[in-house]
């Protein structure tokens, strides 16, 4: 097999391999490095978040399991520094090397930051990854206001983010006019109007020239002396493309890196791709030329005969609620353009068309893009439109609902990011029995991006299936794309037909695919773990990696240990059990780990069982869909605040409910005031002493998606505590959907209903009687390695391959 290496594990990058995985399974061996610490993610989605309609579990694309099932090593968070292009290696920055037959450039571009005073200074960012992204959301906690520089897509994409988060935000743009490379002044203005409406600040033709503030930023300084406050600058005036690996080993670079017709660069091998790549001197920074790219690179490192690359016509729209433009090809008339415009200021729309020799050569649209996909046509296919009035030109085919998709012809683009027309929609439906837009978008790419075709998409459908469209099926989120079937459907069907195992499950609800996929087996392995309790045998090849190895596997391809503390107390003799083994095993890390336990990272993969044996302690489950810790205050025993026992709880805690199955990973807190040392209040479940009792506050998390709990009840006893953990946590298991965490589903059920169930003392008798049968079947799965030589051989040997980690 020959070495392919990547560098980026981004967008264009991942999907350029998902087109070579299409083509060819075996020919490659592949390496991906990413220097950020995520599976590839839908970098277009982090608008979405800002504006609070998305999370961060949401917007991955392929998750860790996708690249271990396609046999792909992912290096996260490490940057390739230098290609040997003579002696064809990589070198990353963690001192590792690679060798390759042929490699992909697919390093994307960084944020343009003004090199002005100042701009170093904290609270000051661009916006292109997750952590921008976090570090706005959590600004926008502490401070009150931001400025937003450059007023393109990205920054009005950011600022209306801001508004969200509750900042006044102020948008400084250095030109007279909004978006001045999609839209010419008229759109630019009614754009302006609205996004004042909606609350931002905008100052235009303003050149900032210095950042102001001691550490972090306090204001904006303008060429015209003026100045306005700030506690937080997002810079959004365009992007750089991220050439610096490639001018450092000497391959061509020029605004990006430059390749020809079919992606190759000036060295044999060396293949560039997405917005690092300059192509006929245009570099894109849209996904849909980049897929375009990616497609047409596949075919040639595959060695099949496809067509070259000729550039591409772009298409954008804002993605702002209450806005509706769209714009593409030319904006500005010449002497050589003949122009079509309409302007009905009373309904807020404006249109025009550029026509040159008898073809539309650009278009602007601004409050109804109904026809965008008609003009788009026309103005990439260069329809000769001599015979059209300027009437039918403008003239809408319809109002938007599955008529006007009849009339559309088969190679009209539904999907601008992923180059899908209504033709293969029809016929992925058709050939292949689709019914949900979840099955169309995962056959056919359509809507996998910014998501704005869904509604056309759906139409096609709609009107594809005929009498057979159900609508409420349609629109529902299957559990995968294996299964028409969502997850409530699934556990209905599991219970009436009394369907005991992953396989049964698969070939009686009819799976189009028999073997299932990653997001398919470990839900179902939890459910019917979840229906059946104690008499579920699990089957732990269907679980997530880490779950399946009972250890964190490392970015290096190592694993953690982490064994179990209960409620962060541990003993003398413990402590010299784990130094013992850190020593004889040469343990390169020993770190206390955020949940109050010690982790012995770096641990190669045939010394776990043996480590285990020698530690003589139960797994910690730090890699796992359960309970994972129970941080704890030392509370009354010792601290003179304290006015309940918090380390006598967490440990009951702990000891009660360790190992439980979960839909996702659960952490609890114990503090015994509220002074809360434990941070009980950013935990799945926190409890927090106060004279006389306990406070149980639920769904707070502290990670991606920061929210404080919120509290459920007030209790007087150790016993009441247990008992409505109990019950709690059985009612989460039973109601949230695989891969849910309780923050998610505490919201999506409403804390009124949740606590109108567990008001009720029969359903908690229910639930916890359930719960209990359930803990019943777990035993220490360390304990099973070490004794068990059939699970030592299948996980632990040496020659067994692991890739990557579930960082979830
Ligand atoms: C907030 C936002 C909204 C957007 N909205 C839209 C939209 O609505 N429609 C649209 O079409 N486009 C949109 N875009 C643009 C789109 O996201 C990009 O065009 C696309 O992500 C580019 O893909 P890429 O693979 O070239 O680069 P990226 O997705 O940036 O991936 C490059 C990856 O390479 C990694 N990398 C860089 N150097 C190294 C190295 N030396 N070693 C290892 N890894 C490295 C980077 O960390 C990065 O993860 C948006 C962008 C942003 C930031
Ligand atoms: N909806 C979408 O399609 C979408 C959304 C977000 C981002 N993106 C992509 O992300 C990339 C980055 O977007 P962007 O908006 O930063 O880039 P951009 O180049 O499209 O726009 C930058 C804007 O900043 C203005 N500007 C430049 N210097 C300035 C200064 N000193 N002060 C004030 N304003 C200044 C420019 O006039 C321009 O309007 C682009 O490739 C864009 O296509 C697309
Ligand atoms: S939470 Fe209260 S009792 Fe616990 S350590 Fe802090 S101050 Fe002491
Ligand atoms: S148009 Fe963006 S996902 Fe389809």
């Amino acid at each position: 097999m020959k070495k392919l290496v990547m560098i980026g594990n981004g967008m264009a990058g991942v999907r350029t391999i998902e087109e070579i995985l299409k083509i060819s399974q075996n020919q490659f061996e592949i390496t991906i490095f990413g220097q950020e610490p995520y599976p590839n993610y839908n970098r277009i989605k982090l608008s979405n978040i800002l504006q609070g309609d998305t999370s961060f579990e949401d917007i991955i694309i392929n998750p860790i399991d996708w690249y271990k099932e396609n046999h792909i090593q992912l290096f996260t968070g490490e940057s390739v520094t230098h290609i040997d292009v003579d002696s064809k290696k990589v070198m990353s920055d963690q001192g590792r090397e690679v060798e390759y037959d042929d490699i992909i450039i697919a390093t994307g571009s960084n944020s343009f930051i003004l090199p002005i005073p100042g701009a170093d200074k904290k609270g000051v960012t661009g916006f292109r990854d997750i952590h921008d992204c976090e570090m706005m959301i959590k600004s926008a906690d502490e401070y009150k206001k931001a400025v937003v520089i450059g007023g393109g897509l990205l920054g009005l994409e950011a600022a209306r983010g801001l508004l969200n988060l509750g900042m006044k935000v102020d948008v400084v743009h250095l030109m007279p006019h909004l978006m001045e490379r999609q839209l010419d002044s008229t759109a630019a203005a009614m754009l302006k109007k609205e996004l004042e409406a909606q609350g931002m600040n905008f100052l235009m033709e303003k050149e900032s020239v210095e950042i102001l503030g001691d550490e972090r930023v306090t204001g904006l300084r303008f060429k015209d002396g003026s100045e306005t406050e700030a506690d937080l600058i997002v810079m959004s005036i365009g992007i750089r493309s991220n050439t610096d690996v490639a001018r450092r080993s000497g391959i061509y670079v020029n605004r990006g890196i430059v390749v020809n017709d079919f992606m190759e660069t000036s060295v044999p091998n060396v293949y560039a791709v997405g917005e690092c790549a300059e192509h006929r001197e245009i570099v894109y920074g849209l996904v849909a030329p980049l897929y375009e790219q990616g497609k047409i690179l596949a075919t040639r490192i595959c060695g099949v005969v496809g067509e070259p690359y000729k550039g591409s016509v772009t298409g954008t729209q804002l993605k702002v609620a209450g806005v509706d433009l769209y714009s593409a090809g030319e904006i500005f008339e010449d002497t050589t353009t003949k122009a079509i415009k309409v302007h009905n200021e009373f309904d807020g729309v404006y249109k025009k068309i550029l026509i040159r020799n008898n073809t539309v050569v650009g278009v602007v649209l601004y409050g109804d893009t109904k026809d965008s996909t008609k003009l788009f046509r026309m103005l990439t296919k260069k329809e000769d439109i001599s015979g059209m009035t300027s009437v039918s030109i403008l003239q809408s085919e319809g109002t938007g609902g599955s008529d006007d998709v009849s009339s559309m012809p088969a190679d009209e683009l539904i999907c601008g990011c992923n180059g899908v027309t209504k033709g293969a929609i029809v016929n992925a439906i058709q050939t292949q029995g689709l019914t949900t837009l979840d099955q169309v978008s995962h056959c056919t790419n359509a809507g996998r991006s910014c998501g704005r075709c869904k509604p056309v998409v759906s139409q096609i459908l709609a009107h594809t299936l005929g009498d057979k469209f159900d609508a409420a099926a349609a629109t529902k989120t299957s559990l995968c794309g294996c299964t028409t079937l969502s997850r409530d459907e699934v556990i209905a069907e599991i219970k009436e037909k009394g369907l005991t195992s992953i396989k049964e499950v698969m070939n009686v609800l009819g799976w189009n695919n028999e073997e299932g996929c990653t997001k398919c087996r470990p839900a179902i392995n939890y459910y019917l773990g979840m229906i059946y309790m104690d008499a579920y045998k699990d089957e732990r090849d269907s679980r997530l990696v880490n779950e399946k190895m009972h250890a964190n596997i490392q970015k290096d391809g190592t694993y953690s240990v982490v064994p179990r503390m209960y409620g962060g107390v541990t003993s003398a003799a413990d402590l010299k059990k784990i130094a013992d083994v850190a020593e004889k095993y040469n343990v390169p890390l020993v770190k206390l780990t955020g949940g109050q336990r010690i982790g012995l990272f770096g641990v190669k993969k045939e010394d776990l069982p043996g480590m285990w044996e020698e530690l003589d302690m139960p797994s910690g489950y730090a890699y796992g869909k359960t309970l994972r810790t129970v941080k704890t205050c030392v509370g009354a025993q010792f601290c003179r605040y304290g006015t309940q026992d918090s380390m006598a709880l967490g440990i009951a805690l702990e000891k009660k409910f360790e190992r439980l199955d979960t839909p996702h990973k659960v952490k609890m807190g114990v503090s015994a005031c509220p002074r809360n040392c434990s941070e009980a209040g950013i935990k799945d479940i926190g409890f927090v002493g106060i004279d006389g009792g306990w406070e149980i506050y639920v769904a707070g998390n502290g990670g991606v998606d920061l929210r404080p709990g919120d509290l459920l009840f007030t209790v007087k006893t150790e016993e009441e505590v247990l008992e409505m953990t109990g019950a709690y946590l059985q009612y989460y298991r039973e109601t949230a959907n695989y891969l849910e965490r309780t923050s998610k589903w505490l919201e999506r059920m409403g804390l009124d209903h949740v606590k109108e169930v567990l008001v009720n003392e029969e359903t908690r008798k229910e639930l916890n009687e359930r719960m209990n049968q359930t803990l019943k079947k777990y035993t220490d799965p360390w304990d099973e390695a070490i004794h068990i030589e059939e699970i030592q051989d299948k996980y632990y040997a040496k020659h067994t391959i692991m890739v990557g980690s579930d960082r979830k």
